[in-house]
């Protein structure tokens, strides 16, 4: 099994571990791309052409980290490889007039993967280069540190403009970065913040210019962290964290019934439905 570290720089990782669930390694390696660094690596998302997440391209996440985590990564660039876009959050589509089989794993590959990620031993920064709404933000929001190209994008937690209700461990992700006051507030607004206000506000850490800077500000932010003792900083952020992934851990099974049965209520999918009218008009 290749390593992390044994392939030539910049070459694309090929995904390994079968799993009957998983989709199979060349339709995963089509939506995540994995190029070694010196001590790290970038991870891009690759579903043009805006990154929602699906069923598979969630799934592709967290085999991903799975492989980092066991080459001995020690710390990754999360971002993307579509022009203006992180991610535009969940895959509307896999929430609309879905099947109850593709349902259920769609929400518990989620839970997966928020698990990996908020919980990772690695090092993690996000590096924002595109709108990040929703799901888009709560991915930027599991790393422990974020760089925002500054421009046009927004991000945050806009779910009640579709009319659903994000659940509590988006709440919960919203809340250890942005404190309690201005989750209440954009949590119910469904706000989307400019560059600017979420650099205001502390949903992003940092904001850049243009790519080239960005590249090199993430390469520094994740080397910062990086020169810190790795077990001292990973249980530093997981007193942060671990009641949050313990709430969810532990709760797993309601969550994901609480889910089902209201993204199938006759509302949600009607809200659902119009949404994704809206998004195709606009072309
Ligand atoms: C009581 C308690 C119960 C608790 C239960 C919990 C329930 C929680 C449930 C769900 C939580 C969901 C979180 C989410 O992430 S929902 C997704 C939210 N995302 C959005 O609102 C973003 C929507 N998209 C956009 O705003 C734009 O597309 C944008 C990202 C800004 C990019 O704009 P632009 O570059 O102009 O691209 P287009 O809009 O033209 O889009 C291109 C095509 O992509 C399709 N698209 C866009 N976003 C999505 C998406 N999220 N899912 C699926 N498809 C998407 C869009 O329709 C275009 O398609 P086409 O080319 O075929 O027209």
């Amino acid at each position: 099994m290749m390593s992390v570290t044994s392939i030539a720089r910049n070459k694309v990782l090929p995904f390994l571990r079968k799993s009957t669930k998983m989709q199979s390694t060349a339709s995963l390696s089509s939506l995540v791309k994995l190029e070694e660094k010196q001590g790290y690596a970038v991870v891009s998302m690759q579903k043009t052409p805006v990154n929602s997440l699906s069923l598979e391209m969630i799934q592709a996440l967290s085999q991903s980290l799975i492989e980092l985590e066991k080459n001995k990564c020690k710390g990754i660039i999360l971002t993307s490889a579509c022009p203006g876009i992180f991610s535009a959050g969940l895959d509307i589509r896999e929430m609309y007039q879905p099947t109850d089989d593709r349902l259920n794993q769609f929400w518990s590959s989620l839970q997966t993967l928020w698990l990996q990620l908020y919980g990772s031993k690695m090092a993690t920064v996000a590096l924002i280069n595109g709108h990040a709404p929703a799901g888009g933000c709560l991915l930027a929001m599991c790393c422990d540190s974020r760089i925002m190209l500054n421009g046009k994008s927004k991000i945050g937690l806009n779910e009640t403009k579709l009319g659903i209700v994000a659940p509590s461990w988006f709440k919960d992700t919203f809340v250890n970065t942005i404190g309690v006051r201005q989750s209440e507030r954009a949590l119910q607004l469904g706000s989307l913040f400019s560059p600017e206000e979420a650099l205001k506000i502390g949903l992003v850490d940092k904001l850049v210019p243009d790519m080239e800077t960005a590249t090199a500000v993430a390469e520094a932010e994740l080397k910062e962290f990086l020169q810190i003792p790795g077990m001292a900083r990973y249980l530093s952020k997981m007193k942060i964290r671990e009641a949050a992934i313990k709430d969810l851990s532990e709760t797993r099974e309601a969550d994901l019934n609480q889910f089902v049965n209201f993204a199938k209520t006759d509302a949600v999918q009607k809200g659902l439905g119009l949404y994704l009218q809206s998004l195709a008009k606009k072309n």
